[in-house]
């Protein structure tokens, strides 16, 4: 019997000391996908595995037989675009060394609740590591957050909803240089110095209490460069995008304004197509299904509750005459912009930027591009003259898909009549 109780008692006694060894000499460090370090950890794990294995091929940096595979989307400078495999620590526990220390990375997610919305299950990632080392966490983190900051640097962020969140959209993509598109003459300068004189008026609206937002719509035809300027001059200004899709299933009243009063500070909200979610108060529901917003409901949205933060929101469409007019009054649209199909002096400097400056691989000299442009020029304008025209997407398409002669020579098939 007393060997029993020596035992059990010794038993209790070993428990106890390593339950008491390990909180002597062991540092834990807990981080949940709430948080934005999250991600900027798991693909920091995911760099350094990459690395190593670059480095010795063949070699482990990762101890670990539970990876999950994360699908990213790059863009590429051509504009194309291409599936990428990230494999980054699954479920599970892994080993990895950090600056000459030995960390266990326990990754854990919860199956049985989500996320209230967005519907991800919530995940928590724990570092252990010996106590001498606790150091290493912040400059672990402070590594991850760099390496995601860096992979940001002059890029263009677009973000979606997710329920209540904006989530990265894809992979940042390369910022597109503002003069890149062409619009009629004053337009987009309009616009951007409107932009920069409201970023620089924070305290004038403060002072009066008015909140501080700036809405713009941006209509006209199709393939006229809208949503390219925008985008732009979201880069042009180290803004990110955040685009709103009124007629998303699942979008409501109440997210709908949760979303717009929590945007991410230096973005723009982008909500396309403004005409297609509501057309005169009516909802429409094209492809069969009708999101839950109501025309009230966005107003509200619109007008949000008073606050301090800053809120730019960009509308655009096809079709302003089928928008309402308290859709448009001032206050919710500041600035509204045409922006038409291709002017003749548009499609010149389109034609010249294109071919010209040595951008483009040809063989026809400057002096070409210019009568050429010139010619184009002419064209455009005895065709407007007719009542027809031509989008700057088409004549785009055009330019890519032929030589600068060949396009004078076949652009007037693309034109279109418009009056009607
Ligand atoms: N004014 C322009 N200058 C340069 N490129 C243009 C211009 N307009 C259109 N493009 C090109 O055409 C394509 C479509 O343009 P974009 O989507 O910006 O047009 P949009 O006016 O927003 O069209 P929609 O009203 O259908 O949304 C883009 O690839 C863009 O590069």
């Amino acid at each position: 019997m007393s060997v029993g109780v020596g035992l059990t008692v010794l038993r209790q006694g070993l428990v106890l000391g390593s339950t008491a060894l390990r909180r002597r000499m062991l540092v834990s460090l807990e981080v949940n996908n709430k948080d934005r370090a999250y991600e900027w950890f798991l693909t920091w794990m995911a760099n350094q595995a990459n690395a190593a294995a670059r480095k010795r091929p063949g070699s482990s940096w990762l101890r670990s037989h539970e990876l999950s595979v994360e699908t990213v989307v790059e863009q590429r400078s051509n504009g194309s675009s291409s599936a990428l495999f990230k494999l980054v620590a699954g479920p599970g526990i892994h080993w990895f060394k950090y600056r000459g220390a030995w960390m266990q990375m326990k990754r854990e997610r919860e199956t049985r609740s989500t996320q209230l919305m967005s519907g991800v299950p919530w995940e928590t990632v724990t570092l252990t590591t010996l106590s001498r080392d606790r150091t290493l966490f912040p400059q672990l983190l402070a590594e991850a957050r760099d390496l995601a900051m860096r992979d940001q640097e002059g890029k263009l962020i677009i973000r979606t909803a997710w329920g209540i969140e904006w989530k990265p959209f894809g992979q940042p993509r390369r910022k597109r240089p503002l003069n890149s598109v062409v619009f009629a003459e004053g337009v987009g300068e309009k616009i951007e110095e409107d932009v920069k004189a409201f970023l620089q008026r924070r305290q004038w609206y403060a002072d009066r209490g008015i909140p501080y937002r700036r809405g713009y719509l941006l209509h006209g035809p199709p393939g006229s460069g809208k949503t390219s300027f925008i985008q732009a001059l979201a880069g042009s200004l180290s803004y990110d995008i955040c685009v709103l899709n009124l007629s998303e299933r699942g979008l409501a009243d109440d997210k709908l304004n949760h979303l717009l009063s929590n945007a991410p500070e230096r973005s723009f909200v982008l909500i396309e197509d403004v005409d297609a979610a509501f057309n005169k108060r009516v909802q429409t529901s094209e492809d069969g299904y009708q999101s839950s917003v109501t025309f009230s409901g966005f107003l509200n949205a619109l007008d949000g509750v008073a606050s301090g933060e800053e809120r730019i929101i960009f509308m655009t469409t096809n079709h302003i005459e089928k928008l309402d007019p308290a859709l448009i009054r001032p206050g919710r649209v500041d600035l509204s912009v045409m922006v038409d199909d291709a002017s003749p002096d548009q499609a010149r400097t389109l034609f010249t930027r294109f071919y010209g400056g040595g951008e483009h691989i040809t063989d026809i000299t400057e002096g070409e591009v210019t009568r050429l442009g010139a010619e184009l020029k002419e064209l455009v304008g005895s065709e407007m003259k007719q009542g027809r025209r031509v989008s700057m997407a088409a004549l785009q398409g055009l330019f890519i898909r032929n030589s600068a002669t060949e396009a004078v020579k076949t652009c007037r098939e693309l034109f279109v009549d418009k009056r009607t």
